[in-house]
């Protein structure tokens, strides 16, 4: 592909270098092939334009960054933002997209509404796929991913992959991060969702402010004008998010307890716990609609009724959406019931983070008649204002807790647990996870139920630069046998 038509007609490029032939795109010096256009990117580490002799030296036949070095080798273009024309470039190198794509962002449930919406759209007799946390799930192949918002190029890829393979419906995972650094800026997105906002990637952004707007750039700038912005009406949040989708002139659909029922949105009118499910009333457009969500947990139904709103807000009809909600499965390790010992239920939860592990706390507590008992740690290299506030989460909403670990990365294990113990009163610690596991599930009695939080889908643990193979699942598995033999 010609340099001119990669980056656009706005891009000042010296005409000679315009007709370049570019067979390739690259964000890292060392993932540079021969005939790559390099993009030098300023990151959070480093400064990608301290690679590019290297990335020449690799190959790159140009290089687009924000401010040009001294005396380059091959021709240099400057751009205001390198990062978006990353992404525009990278959806023209891969050009095809499904016609039909929602994204979804929020701190909590956006990998459930991924799953969610492609399962709702599958049903209804589309070819879909999602991709997020989970990675990528298509018709054709399901492929693990370690980025929940993958990078402009790796995203594009597998978006015009899918396409190829005939796929029209893709949902997909818009994270702070992604949206952030514009990863996601060249994907033709008829709908938006929005889930929820509370504490995470402190790390990342410096106030809640910039977290919560970096969100909000999905119904500012990247959902299509027509498009629609389907969101949980139920937070102090969600009256910025919806103003925003507003001032933008896209359709809103408010979801939730707080939902506009009578138009085009859904109210949340009634919920019940039926043994495994929920028996919900909704309203929609002033319609009725009685529906049984096969899913524990009180923000599971948060997470159905944005996925069923991307589903209306991009075509589908109501009551064929509504009855397909019968029918969802949970994503991978989101309270998902695993097992069971002495009639007590054992749940692997995803939650790494203070207001999902409150959630997932409390929406198990139907189900402990007698002890709520979890085994959960914190993630190192990450936030460590959280740790003491999960602590006192656990302590607060489980009547056993231990302490264990959870990918401790270059941080000493026992440190990240001393911050939870902090508030954790009356806790116990066992470092080693599938012991902290086995102690638990050993220990269950007739009404109690286990949640094992923090890891949800993930097959390793991290420790220092390693990644053990380490599944929740499967220690819970191992500890169950066990019992057995
Ligand atoms: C903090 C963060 O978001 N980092 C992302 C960011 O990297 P960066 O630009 O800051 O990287 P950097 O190390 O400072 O390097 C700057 C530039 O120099 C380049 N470089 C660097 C070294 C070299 O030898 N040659 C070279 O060219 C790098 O490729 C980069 O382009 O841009 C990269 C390309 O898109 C991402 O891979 C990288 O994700 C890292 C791996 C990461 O762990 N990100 C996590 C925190 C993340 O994005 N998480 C979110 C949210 C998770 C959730 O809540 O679900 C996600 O979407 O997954
Ligand atoms: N709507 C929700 N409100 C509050 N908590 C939720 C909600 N949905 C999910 N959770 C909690 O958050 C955990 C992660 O859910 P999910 O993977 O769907 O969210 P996510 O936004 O993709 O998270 P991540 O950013 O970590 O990938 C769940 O295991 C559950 O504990
Ligand atoms: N996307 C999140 C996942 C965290 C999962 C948890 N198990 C941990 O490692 O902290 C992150 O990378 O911060
Ligand atoms: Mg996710």
């Amino acid at each position: 592909m010609k340099l001119r038509e990669l980056l656009g007609n706005d891009a000042a490029i010296e005409p000679a270098a315009a007709a370049l032939d570019v067979s390739g795109l690259a964000l890292d010096s060392r993932q540079v092939r021969p005939g790559d256009l390099f993009f030098a990117l300023a990151g959070s580490k480093t400064d990608g334009a301290r690679f590019i002799d290297a990335a020449v030296a690799a190959g790159a036949v140009a290089v687009v960054g924000d401010h040009a070095p001294d005396g380059s080798k091959v021709p240099f273009v400057t751009v205001a933002n390198p990062r978006r024309a990353l992404a525009l470039a990278a959806a023209r190198f891969f050009p095809a997209q499904p016609a039909t794509i929602a994204a979804v962002t929020g701190t909590s449930g956006k990998t459930s509404v991924a799953a969610f919406t492609r399962q709702i759209w599958e049903r209804l007799g589309h070819a879909s796929a999602s991709i997020g946390t989970i990675g990528l799930v298509s018709p054709k192949r399901t492929v693990y991913g370690s980025l929940t918002t993958p990078d402009p190029i790796a995203l594009h890829r597998q978006i015009d992959e899918i396409a190829r393979d005939g796929v029209t419906h893709l949902a997909f995972e818009a994270s702070s991060h992604g949206l952030d650094q514009y990863r996601l800026d060249g994907v033709r997105v008829c709908a938006g969702g929005f889930t929820n906002l509370s504490r995470d990637h402190m790390d990342y952004h410096p106030t809640v402010a910039h977290y919560l707007a970096a969100k909000i750039r999905l119904f500012r700038e990247l959902v299509a004008p027509d498009g629609a912005a389907v969101i949980s009406a139920d937070h102090d949040c969600s009256v910025d998010v919806i103003d925003a989708a507003k001032v933008r002139g896209l359709r809103v659909m408010a979801v939730g307890r707080n939902g506009d029922g009578a138009g085009e949105g859904i109210r949340l009118a009634g919920a019940e716990v039926e043994g495994f499910s929920q028996a919900l009333a909704l309203e929609h457009r002033g319609k009725r609609y009685a529906v049984r969500l096969p899913l524990v947990g009180e923000f599971q139904i948060e997470n159905a009724l944005v996925s069923a709103g991307l589903a209306i807000g991009t075509g589908s009809d109501a009551a064929n959406v509504f009855a397909s909600l019968e029918h969802l499965e949970g994503a991978k390790g989101r309270l998902e019931r695993v097992g069971e010992r002495n009639g007590a239920p054992i749940f692997v939860d995803y939650a790494h983070k203070p207001d999902a592990l409150a959630k997932a706390l409390q929406a198990l507590r139907p189900y402990a008649r007698r002890r709520l008992v979890v085994v959960f740690g914190a993630g190192g290299d990450r936030d460590a204002g959280k740790r003491p506030i999960m602590g006192g989460i656990a302590a607060e909403n489980a009547d056993g807790v231990i302490v264990t670990d959870d990918n401790p990365r270059s941080e000493k294990p026992e440190a990240i647990r001393a911050a939870i113990l902090a508030t954790a009163k009356g806790a116990r610690e066992i470092g080693d996870r599938a012991e902290a596991i086995r102690v638990a599930i050993e220990d269950l009695q007739e009404g109690d139920a286990l949640l094992i939080a923090g890891k949800g889908h993930e097959t390793g643990q991290i420790v220092g630069g390693e990644i053990l193979p380490f599944s929740d699942h499967e220690a819970v598995a191992a500890a169950l046998a066990s019992r057995v033999a």
